[in-house]
């Protein structure tokens, strides 16, 4: 089974504006409220794809709700623990380019991780964990470590999609997949990526670190994977991105989904480069029909 973790889910709003003016009244043209935060997108990205897995983590509130809603409304099973405090809204304004504000988090109370851990702990090494997006400030900042480290114990593979130091504290605890962006990998190492020679460059030094298998997406640029035995670049003709909300998250579920069948790293990093295009470029995420129509269009190039 394939579980995910949204320490921090969120009701995401988008809403579309002609241009966007500081300190003036905008008209919405267009909007819509979805269940957000990275482990609830990849299991709705799993859904869609056809893969069963279970969402964990926190929701309170109306907004609480209205996430449960919606998970019930498209078939996937969840065992939130619930808290006391709403989940946090997140705005995504999509103007002449995307502006995103995110909300502030409910308080989790110290029972309520116990929960968590309690639930994670049944986890068997059959199973695969996501653990994905930001942790709530009143969690420890090194919660994605403190359950790898029980997971490690258990034998289940992480999928780790963090930034900053939720990323950097919990690498040495050999997660089986990191998926930063370019810019969050360079964060990871002072330094600038730009290229897909420095994307190799520093996704090979993440695996020194102690991860498993790093993809690097570089939103319209590309995409790069390594491990210890394979790298390979993935290209695709230029487009113009309409929703980039959940391309990365995209991704992640896209390569979970192909691995899981038993497809080798080459075939799930290509799976996972098309998921994440599709969903880019259209309104809603990415379905298996757009992937076909996608997936011709990808170079991957050994390096
Ligand atoms: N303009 C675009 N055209 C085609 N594909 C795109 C475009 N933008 C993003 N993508 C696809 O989505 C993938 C993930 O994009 P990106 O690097 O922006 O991820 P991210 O920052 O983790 O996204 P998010 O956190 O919003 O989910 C890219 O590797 C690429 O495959
Ligand atoms: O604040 P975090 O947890 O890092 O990211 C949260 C978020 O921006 O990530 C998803 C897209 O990847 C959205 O659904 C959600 O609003």
């Amino acid at each position: 089974m394939i579980y995910t973790v949204t320490m921090n889910p969120s009701i995401d709003y988008h809403v579309w504006i002609k241009t966007m003016v500081e300190g003036t009244i905008h008209q919405a043209q267009k909007e819509w409220k979805t269940a957000g935060g990275k482990g609830i997108n990849v299991s709705k990205v799993l859904r869609n794809l056809g893969s069963v897995s279970v969402a964990l983590g926190f929701v309170g509130g109306f907004t609480g709700s209205f996430i449960r809603q919606q998970l019930d409304q498209d078939g996937i099973e969840h065992r939130f623990i619930p808290v006391t405090q709403d989940s946090r809204m997140n705005i995504k304004i999509k103007a002449e380019r995307e502006t995103d504000l995110s909300g502030v988090s409910p308080l989790i109370p110290k029972v309520a991780i116990n929960e968590l851990m309690d639930q994670l702990d049944h986890l068997t090494s059959d199973d695969f964990l996501v653990l994905a997006g930001s942790v709530p400030a009143s969690v420890p900042a090194d919660i994605y470590r403190i359950i790898m480290q029980r997971m490690n114990q258990l034998g289940v593979r992480v999928i780790l999609d963090a930034k900053g130091a939720a990323l950097d504290n919990a690498l040495a605890e050999r997660p089986f997949l990191i998926k930063p962006n370019h810019y969050e990998l360079g964060e990871l190492f002072g330094a600038s990526v730009e290229t897909t020679e420095e994307a190799v460059h520093y996704g090979r030094r993440a695996l020194d670190l102690g991860a498993t298998n790093v993809i690097v997406s570089m939103a319209g640029q590309g995409a790069v994977f390594v491990n210890r035995e394979k790298a390979f670049a993935a290209q695709f003709p230029k487009q113009q991105a309409v929703n980039s909300i959940g391309a990365g998250d995209s991704m992640v579920a896209g390569f979970l989904y192909a691995y899981t069948r038993g497809q080798q790293v080459k075939e799930a990093f290509q799976l996972a480069v098309a998921a994440g295009s599709t969903t880019a470029i259209s309104e809603g995420f990415c379905t298996p029909e757009k992937i076909e129509a996608f997936l011709p269009h990808i170079t991957i190039t050994e390096l």
